[in-house]
């Protein structure tokens, strides 16, 4: 346990994208909520957010700062991950249209595509059903976002639009989403990561 018996310590990657949202969200919610930018940091948390951003740079510098490895390292041994937008191609063992020499850390078993919805909708905003987190539908933003083309058989699909496309999984303690509930007032999607982080400790 890294953080004290009532407070999880919650890192946020802060290497690149909006990691300040997540920290004010995660704070929101009693927990402990720090910037990550060095592998010594990783053992000193109690679960992990990696937020939305630009994955190709994200991917870059995790491997500047010598993070790629003790990141693959920390979330093999069991840490909670959870992964917006970027972070959750960061967390794919597949990149499709990524740029060239681009690495993910393999932590869910999918393929992702990102800037899946082409330049024509860069953003848009919708009503999601996920049973997970329950009634009524979340308030889901997507920007340039990913989607998950193809699913593993220990992969959870949480959420998928109304054409089927999947923008949230689940894999043990692994958690992604295609949206950003951290530029919302919705953020069921952390309470659900927290108490996810809450039992792994
Ligand atoms: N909002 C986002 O995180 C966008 C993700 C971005 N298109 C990428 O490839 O990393």
């Amino acid at each position: 346990m890294a953080g004290n018996a009532t407070k999880p310590r919650v890192g946020v990657l802060a290497l690149q994208g909006d990691f300040r949202e997540h920290i004010a969200v995660l704070r929101g919610f009693g927990a402990e909520a720090v910037p990550v930018r060095r592998a010594s940091e990783l053992p000193e948390i109690d679960g992990l957010v990696i937020p939305g951003g630009e994955s190709s740079v994200m991917d870059k510098l995790s491997r500047t700062f010598g993070l790629r490895d003790p990141l693959r390292e920390a979330i093999a041994g069991g840490l909670p991950v959870y992964g917006t937008c970027a972070g959750l191609i960061m967390l794919s063992s597949s990149i499709l249209d990524g740029i060239e020499g681009q690495e993910s850390l393999g932590a869910l078993d999918i393929d992702v595509r990102r800037n899946a919805f082409g330049s024509q909708t860069d953003s848009f905003e919708v009503a999601l059903e996920v049973a997970a987190i329950g009634d009524p539908p979340l308030h889901a933003v997507f920007i340039r976002a990913p989607v998950v083309e193809r699913v593993g058989p220990a992969v959870e699909t949480l959420a998928a639009l109304e054409d089927g496309r999947v923008v949230a999984v689940q894999q043990g303690n692994v958690l992604g989403t295609s949206f950003h509930p951290e530029m919302t007032q919705d953020h069921r999607f952390h309470e659900y990561f927290l108490k996810r982080v809450r039992a792994a400790r």
